[in-house]
């Protein structure tokens, strides 16, 4: 094999890639985004790669999560802290009722490129480029806005280091407090159905935390009841942007894309002798791929070994999208097969992507319940294979809007008119994830006791 740098994908066919008008301008941008500072730091990415082996190892629980498209014409504190306080709700729901330590990573700060199905895009007669993300041409149907702009690649870096710079201090902060649990309601979902339950939980955390304070366990001895660790991940599709950011440790002497903590090859773009295979082989964080119901098992083998040959626990999460009347069948051979031949992955669930339909009215959704009868019967196939169903990677934010239909307010296709702001997918609102947490948490209690069990 020919040995890799950091711009050794460039030899390889690549797809998915905007078309620039003008090239001189791009290598100017990538040759500054080269001097600009990495975004996050090599030993960050060690230790979530430390937290994803305990996922492996059926120890942890790995909650993916964020938007589907980040966009900088919604760029504010606001929609970053409701996004921030929704993982951190889905994550207290799941850690209590679900008695499992929760690794949490966002869909956050840098999550700006996508891959599309179609190149172009038709509305009343008129045909342009497809919108590709916010890092590349502007969502706005004109055909100026479509065309990639070179000088997105720095805005998209620029909100990317103030994005993380928002969630470390919310992190660190004092706003992941737990004593604050019960405060990270937004207004509209008090009166949902689902903020009784929410109510009583946080009680329970209270309950807790005070008699951990009687037993002498407190914030000051224990940073963990007042602070979290919370890590940042994104497709990384625009190579030349990833590239760019990715540097040299100086502890290690390892290259890591310090872009984000996490970063993942998307269903479109994981060909075995395409680019993005190759880039992400050299690259030392942990990474994600996504697996469709496509894959077939000796495929699976091959990207396994191509992207972590030294079989890392913690290296590979499996982040599979099948739609929800496809896994049941898809996945059992997939899982067998993984653990037959004994490579360490985490299994992670995306039941967004493979559950997106169009309604009469025109809107791009997924319903609640399709979501989660895919994580339901993830959840089976795990326990059926004698695997550990390790994560959920989910589409979602802190806003309240009507995208995904289905949840305690029953939203319906005529009702996502109300609040439909994706620029891409459909996403569930804070209401929606709550549900959610809610209703996976008792299995995903079972899962991991019986999984660890039977490895005893
Ligand atoms: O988020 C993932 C993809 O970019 C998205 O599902 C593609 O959507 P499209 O099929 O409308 O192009
Ligand atoms: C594009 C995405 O998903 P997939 O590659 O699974 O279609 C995504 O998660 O944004």
């Amino acid at each position: 094999m020919a040995q890799w740098t950091p711009d050794s994908w460039r030899k390889f066919p690549i797809v998915q890639q905007p078309t620039y008008p003008n090239l001189d301008k791009v290598k100017q941008v990538e040759a500054q985004l080269k001097t600009f500072p990495p975004l996050v730091f090599a030993a960050e990415t060690r230790q979530l790669h430390e937290h994803l082996a305990k996922v492996a190892s059926g120890e942890a629980f790995l909650l993916q999560g964020g938007d589907c498209a980040e966009s900088f014409a919604d760029f504010n504190a606001p929609k970053i802290r409701d996004t921030f306080k929704t993982l951190l709700q889905m994550a207290v729901v799941l850690t209590f009722s679900g008695n499992c330590p929760i690794v949490k990573v966002a869909r956050m700060a840098g999550q700006y490129a996508k891959p599309r199905s179609d190149d172009m895009e038709t509305r009343g007669g008129v045909t342009l480029p497809s919108y590709r993300g916010d890092i590349i041409n502007g969502f706005e149907f004109t055909e100026q806005a479509r065309i990639p702009n070179p000088d997105n690649l720095l805005t998209a870096y620029h909100h990317s280091s103030s994005t993380l710079n928002l969630l470390r201090a919310f992190a660190q902060g004092g706003l992941a407090d737990l004593h604050e649990v019960n405060r990270w309601n937004m207004d509209f979902v008090q009166n949902s159905p689902v903020a009784e339950q929410y109510h009583d939980l946080a009680h329970r955390i209270q309950e807790a935390l005070g008699f951990m304070e009687v037993c002498g366990i407190n914030a000051a001895n224990t940073p963990v009841i007042k602070e979290t660790e919370l890590y940042t991940s994104h497709e990384a599709l625009l190579l030349n942007y990833e590239e760019a950011l990715t540097r040299k440790d100086t502890l290690t002497g390892l290259w890591y894309d310090c872009s984000a903590h996490m970063v993942w090859i998307g269903e479109r773009t994981r060909q075995l002798d395409h680019a993005h295979i190759e880039f992400f082989r050299g690259i030392n964080n942990p990474i994600g791929v996504k697996v469709g119901p496509g894959m077939q098992p000796d495929e699976l083998i091959k990207l396994i070994d191509a992207l972590n040959p030294d079989n890392k626990k913690g290296r590979l999460t499996l982040i599979t999208r099948m739609g929800a009347d496809n896994l049941a069948e898809k996945l059992p051979s997939l899982v067998n097969r993984v653990k037959q031949e004994g490579r360490n992955v985490v299994w992670t669930s995306d039941p967004m992507h493979g559950n997106t339909i169009k309604t009469d009215n025109g809107y791009k959704t997924r319903d609640f319940n399709a979501i989660l009868k895919e994580i339901q019967s993830f959840f089976a196939v795990h326990r059926a294979e004698g695997s550990y169903a390790g994560g959920i990677h989910l589409e979602m934010t802190g806003l309240d809007v009507t995208e995904c239909t289905g949840g305690a307010y029953n939203l319906s296709s005529t009702d996502l008119e109300r609040c439909y702001r994706t620029q891409c997918d459909p996403r569930l609102n804070q209401n929606q994830v709550l549900e959610m947490a809610f209703s996976i948490s008792d299995t995903l209690k079972t899962a991991r006791a019986d999984y660890l069990a039977s490895i005893k």
